[in-house]
């Protein structure tokens, strides 16, 4: 498999590079802003996983991407983050990217603002530079007044919002999200929904998120993805006008569709 930082190639496998993200970047400006290029991408375990997978992200793209149980989505996120490696084809991501996870994952033994920056590269973890791009992105996740709390004494939707400050301070070209909220309430689900759709709409980075959440995947996607026995069953741009909501005209239309996709027919 070849997981490179530069354009796609048939060269042999060889990890994204950071001496690569500016040749990176500028060919992604060449090419219209291309930021992920999956090329038929396999994937076996005990059984065929991932089974010619071929999928573009774009710069600031909102991509969501459904399936049932075990159709592979973590998969393939854990392969787009280098998490992972693919048996063949060839993948082309940014050499700046983050994950956010279903669980938080702070380190307890540090305080929020630490946490939030912990593990930056550069060097500037610490010292007064690294506290402040803590605090401002704290401020952006509303968590401005705590960063100086213990990960111990924050609820899990403020944990994850940590999470989230954590990954956005490193400014990444593509966020992978694998189901960040599936752990939360369901209405710290909803504001959390709302938070992130706010802040990708900000940030622009391209985005994959990972969900089992019809309703979630309309409100915030550009487009939708759906795996289905190893392969995209489905690839649909979601055309409604923002901000979104469940009671929207035309979202009912998109929520028939991709359930009947994942083979729910509602009655
Ligand atoms: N490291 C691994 N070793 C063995 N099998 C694995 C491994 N990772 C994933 N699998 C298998 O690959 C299949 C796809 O798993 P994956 O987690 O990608 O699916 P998913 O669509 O994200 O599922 P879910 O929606 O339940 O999280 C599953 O059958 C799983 O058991």
């Amino acid at each position: 498999m070849t997981v490179t930082s530069d354009p796609p190639s048939t060269s042999a496998a060889a990890p994204a590079a950071d001496s690569a993200a500016a040749t990176s970047a500028a060919s992604a400006a060449a090419e219209g802003q291309l930021t992920v290029r999956v090329r038929d991408v396999r994937k076996t375990f005990a059984r065929p996983v991932l089974d010619g997978i071929s999928l573009d992200i774009h710069a600031g793209e909102f991509v969501a991407l459904l399936g049932a149980s075990g159709s592979g989505k973590t998969t393939l996120l854990r392969i787009l983050a280098g998490l992972e490696a693919a048996d063949s084809g060839s993948v082309w991501v940014p050499p700046t990217r983050t994950v956010v996870f279903q669980e938080p994952r702070l380190v307890p033994s540090q305080r929020v603002w630490r946490n939030v920056v912990v593990g930056r590269s550069g060097g500037r973890s610490g010292g007064r530079s690294g506290r402040a791009a803590a605090r401002a992105a704290l401020a952006e996740v509303g968590l401005e007044d705590w960063e100086n709390a213990w990960p111990a004494t924050l609820s899990g939707g403020q944990a994850q919002r940590v999470a989230l400050a954590r990954a956005l301070v490193r400014e990444p070209q593509l966020l992978l999200l694998d189901e960040p909220f599936a752990a939360l309430d369901a209405l710290t689900r909803i504001r959390m929904r709302q938070l992130i759709g706010d802040l990708c709409a900000r940030h622009r980075p391209a985005v994959l998120l990972v969900t089992h959440d019809v309703d979630e995947a309309i409100v915030l996607a550009d487009r939708v993805v759906v795996l289905t026995d190893g392969q995209i069953s489905l690839d649909r741009r979601i055309d409604l006008p923002r901000p979104r909501s469940v009671g929207d005209p035309g979202f009912a239309e998109f929520h028939r569709l991709l359930l009947a996709e994942l083979g729910v027919h509602e009655h």
